[in-house]
């Protein structure tokens, strides 16, 4: 299937090089647009086809993937709206914007799934969310579940969980990253070299979440085996609860996923006041014929 991609960022060239190395997609399957031809070289040297003109992703793509930031979805998707034909899937990792404002910015009935992913895409182990648009055929469901299970993991939930996936795992490898810093942090601070305490952190917190995955224990559980009774685990523990790492997390994952949220609500208001304005635009030419 040929698949392309209208913004060639960091989560696109994730994308495409996982599904390049997987073997799911062929680089010569894959089209890629970007108005900065340093973005493209990038995925050029996979073998991929790239242009400056995102409307020749569409024209070469059955399914396109919009990678491109929430601030220029709408003018993209203008751009591009004569060129979406009913044969093709638009599929959007865009943080934040709603369906309806993807497919108010395309021809009525469009197939349109909205995605959120992570950048943990870069080594086939993300964590996506997809969720359907109005238009979208039962069969396209199966279709990009299907893809993004060749680069992670996949669910399909109703749209409103979106943002709160967003807070989660969308924005989670940051959380993550700087989790495994800080814990090196500590090890160079009790006098571990840097390069072996960021192995060890790093290895602890993969370790540790592949056994949530495959354990089927509680994480509470996982945690207390741990934690020997007048251990070194337990008063470490202490230190942290004591700091509010908890809060701190749940905090973290909120503050994001109203961050999404506000991302969606400033889109909406963008759409009304530019149908306002055209509107005005029509009223005004009326009045002079
Ligand atoms: N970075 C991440 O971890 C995640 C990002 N996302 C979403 O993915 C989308 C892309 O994010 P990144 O790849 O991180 O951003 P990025 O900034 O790395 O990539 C965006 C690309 O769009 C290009 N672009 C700008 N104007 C354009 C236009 N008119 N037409 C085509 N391309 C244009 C830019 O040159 C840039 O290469 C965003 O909407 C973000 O919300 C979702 C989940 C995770
Ligand atoms: O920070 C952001 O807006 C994007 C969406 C999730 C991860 N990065």
């Amino acid at each position: 299937m040929a698949i392309g991609f209208i913004g060639a960022g960091r989560m696109a060239q994730a994308m495409a090089r996982g599904f390049i190395s997987t073997g799911v997609i062929k680089a010569q399957n894959i089209t890629a647009s970007d108005p900065d031809p340093r973005m493209l070289r990038f995925l050029k040297n996979l073998g991929i086809a790239t242009t400056l003109e995102n409307t020749e992703v569409v024209d070469r793509s059955k399914m396109i993937v919009i990678a491109v930031k929430p601030s220029i979805v709408s003018k993209v998707l203008k751009e591009v709206k004569d060129h979406v034909t009913m044969d093709k899937i638009m599929v959007s990792i865009v943080a934040g914007v709603p369906l309806s404002i993807l497919e108010e910015n395309l021809p009525p009935d469009t197939r349109v799934v909205r995605v959120m992913s992570n950048i943990p895409v870069t080594v086939q182990a993300a964590a996506s969310v997809i969720s359907m648009g109005a238009g979208a055929l039962p069969d396209d469901s199966e279709l990009v579940r299907e893809l993004l299970q060749c680069i992670g993991i996949c669910e399909e939930g109703s749209e409103n969980l979106l943002d709160a996936v967003t807070g989660l795992s969308g924005s989670g490898p940051a959380y993550a990253f700087t989790a495994i810093e800080s814990l090196a942090d500590g090890g160079v601070k009790m006098g571990l070299p840097r390069d072996l305490a960021i192995k060890l952190a790093a290895q602890t917190l993969l370790g540790s979440a592949k056994m949530v995955l495959e354990s089927g224990k509680h994480v509470g559980q996982l945690k207390d085996e741990v934690c020997s009774p007048g251990g070194t685990t337990i008063a470490a523990m202490h230190t942290l609860e004591r700091a509010g790492f908890r809060a701190s997390l749940i905090n973290a994952v909120e503050i994001g996923t109203l961050k999404a949220i506000e991302l969606g609500q400033q889109k909406k208001k963008e759409a009304i006041e530019q149908q306002k304005l055209e509107e005005s635009l029509e009223e005004l030419d009326l009045e002079q014929d």
